[in-house]
């Protein structure tokens, strides 16, 4: 009972969603008058007719003036009757106007609303009396339950059908032909009206670009949440719902189209057997039944012919349904590859979140660390800095004390330089005359100074006497030679020093060394040995064979005191410091150092010597 009057109530154009009540009593108390006014009342008719006919168009706040002119050429008011029970009543055209009157449309309506049992009003309240009754009269078949007329054995035709007339009608009805019709037809034309409901339902009735405006709605907010960083899981999950919803509503729309089928088929039968009982019941009738027979044969054929092609839409439909179904199948499919590349992405974002995560810990960790430790370092550095200013500080107070003691030692200095430039200017005076004090020394020790050296015995020689007696320190030398006689076997010499068999190289030395400073001052000098062979001259000269600098001759140590009062003149004079070396050997001079490498003899007697105690075309090494 509820979804009959449901049904009723969707079939009067009330919608859940419409401010105008639904409920009829609503209606009913404004039929009543019960407080509510006229306008209220024509307000809540004109949001119906709104509802009901959405070209329509008519405003809210519509006049009496505005409806009766909507309403006064009746197409209107076909049209809502139609739309309340269907086919209810052969609607006027618009374009028709001209071929069909006005007051006919009015008059059809008036009668089908009569039929129904409405209050009615007259063509006069529409015309130009009060629109009161015609309120009242739309009002009621708003609110009132709308009668299924075949159902029921009731059809409203038109005024100028043959079987308009209500009388033919009781009589048919009385003679069972347009008797109410069975139980069981009765549910079928109510599942059919289910049907009918089911196709106008939000489910069927929405057209698959209102799904498809749906699912791009759903997308839409898709790629807003995406473009909104919305979590992933949430966009997954709403892809799951679109996908969901898009099979509930393809199968319930196959349903529907199952549903109908079987309808089509079932109906078809129906009126099939309804067909060969009028055939057989005309086949043994008068005229009158002959009549009937041929006109419900023909009314038959009429409605066969319109189920046909109805049956020939709806399988258009289904057609067109199966390939909307097939399309939303392939989306479907291309959704659900999406949805999985989507988890995909996901479960991978999620892995890299969590590396990123791990890495962020531990980068932060080591970063917390470091700054742990630059804040040390900071502090140490700060410390530093500090000691540093305070150390600069004292480093530049003691700078401005060393400062003072050195102008102060500067000064001193520069006294002290004075003093010593003086000094200077009197050195070379004074060493000048040190150096001729030194060589008048020399002179006074004579010019020519003989030295005698005692050559100890060879090692083979150990059994041998020496002859020397007595050596004096003032150079005298006593030979004994006790194999001669008398004065004989005792000679004196006279030598400037006599050096024993132990001398040393260097003492022998000690006497010579002043020489080479003369040589330096400018003075020529000549060291030479004398003596019978092997008694040491080579010896007292150069040294032993492979000789240290302990044993080094005159020879060594003379050259070597040249280098070094040179060195330590070298401020003052430059010395250019040159060698000859020969041999005189039985009357032949050698040069020593001649460039061959052999030595060769010199070619003539020395016969020159230059003025700087060279010899002539000798050689000569700097
Ligand atoms: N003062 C000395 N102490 C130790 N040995 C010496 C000394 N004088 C000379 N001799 C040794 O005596 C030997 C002869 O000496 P050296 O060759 O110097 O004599 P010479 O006078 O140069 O001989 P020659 O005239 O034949 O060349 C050498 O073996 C030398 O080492």
């Amino acid at each position: 009972m509820n979804s009959s009057s449901d049904y009723h109530k969707n079939e009067n154009g009330g919608t859940p969603s419409s401010s105008v009540p639904a409920n009829g009593d609503i209606f009913g108390r404004v039929v009543n008058g019960n407080g509510e006014t006229e306008g209220k009342r024509r307000a809540y008719l004109v949001e119906w007719l709104n509802s009901l006919l959405p070209d329509l168009g008519l405003p809210v706040t519509a006049s009496d003036e505005d409806l009766r002119s909507c309403l006064i050429d009746g197409t209107i008011l076909c049209r809502i009757l139609n739309r309340l029970r269907p086919g209810s009543v052969d609607e006027g055209n618009k374009s028709d106007q001209n071929s069909v009157p006005t007051s006919e449309n009015v008059a059809r309506f008036l009668a089908a609303v009569n039929a129904l049992g409405v209050p009615r009003f007259d063509m006069s309240d529409l015309e130009k009396g009060s629109m009161k009754n015609v309120i009242d009269c739309l009002l009621t078949l708003r609110s009132r339950p709308m009668p299924n007329l075949v159902a029921d054995g009731l059809s409203v035709f038109s005024p100028t059908a043959n079987c308009s007339d209500l009388s033919s009608r009781r009589d048919l009805s009385s003679r069972g032909f347009c008797s109410p019709l069975s139980v069981e037809e009765r549910q079928k034309v109510l599942s059919e009206s289910k049907f009918q409901r089911a196709l106008r339902s939000p489910v069927m009735s929405e057209p698959s670009a209102g799904l498809m405006h749906h699912v791009g709605h759903k997308f839409h907010e898709l790629d807003y949440l995406l473009l909104q960083n919305a979590p992933t899981q949430r966009v997954a999950c709403l892809l799951r719902k679109v996908v969901q919803e898009i099979e509930r509503r393809i199968s319930t729309q196959a349903e529907h189209l199952r549903t109908q089928n079987n309808l089509f088929k079932a109906r078809e039968e129906k009126y099939q057997s309804r067909i060969r009982v009028l055939e057989a019941l005309a086949s043994g009738t008068n005229e009158e039944s002959e009549l009937f027979r041929s006109h419900i044969l023909q009314q038959m054929k009429n409605e066969k012919s319109k189920m046909e092609e109805k049956k020939k839409t709806d399988d258009e439909d289904v057609i067109r349904l199966k390939k909307e179904k097939e399309h939303c199948y392939l989306e479907i499919s291309g959704l659900k590859q999406e949805v999985k590349e989507l988890e995909r992405l996901l479960a991978d974002s999620g892995n890299k979140e969590k590396e990123l995560q791990a890495n962020s810990e531990s980068k932060c960790q080591s970063w917390t660390k470091k700054e742990l430790v630059y804040h040390k370092f900071m502090d140490f550095q700060l410390g530093s800095l500090k000691e540093l200013r305070l150390s600069s500080v004292s480093i530049k107070q003691e700078i401005l004390k060393a400062e003072r003691s050195y102008t102060n030692e500067f000064d001193h200095l520069g006294v002290k330089l004075q003093a010593l430039a003086d000094a200077a200017e009197n050195y070379h005076s004074l060493l000048t005359e040190n150096r001729k004090l030194f060589n008048e020394l020399q002179d006074l020790k004579g010019n020519i100074r003989v030295y005698c050296r005692i050559r100890p015995f060879l090692p083979g020689q150990k059994e041998k006497r020496t002859l020397v007696e007595h050596i004096g320190d003032n150079g005298e030398l006593v030979v004994a030679d006790r194999s001669k006689p008398g004065k004989d076997g005792h000679r004196l010499f006279k030598f400037n020093k006599v050096y024993g068999s132990d001398a040393t190289q260097g003492e022998v030395y000690t006497d010579t060394q002043p020489l080479i400073r003369s040589v330096l001052d400018g003075y020529n000098v000549c060291i030479f040995a004398y003596g019978q062979t092997g008694s040491g001259k080579t010896y007292t000269m150069s040294g032993p064979n492979n000789a240290t600098q302990e044993n080094w001759g005159v020879n060594y140590r003379a050259l070597n005191d040249l280098f070094d009062i040179s060195q330590q003149r070298k401020s003052s004079l430059m010395y250019e410091i040159g060698v000859q070396m020969v041999e005189i050997y039985n009357e032949q001079v050698r040069d020593l150092l001649s460039s061959d490498g052999t030595p060769k003899k010199y070619p003539s007697q020395i016969t020159k010597c230059a003025s700087n105690a060279l010899l002539e075309n000798l050689s000569f090494a700097p």
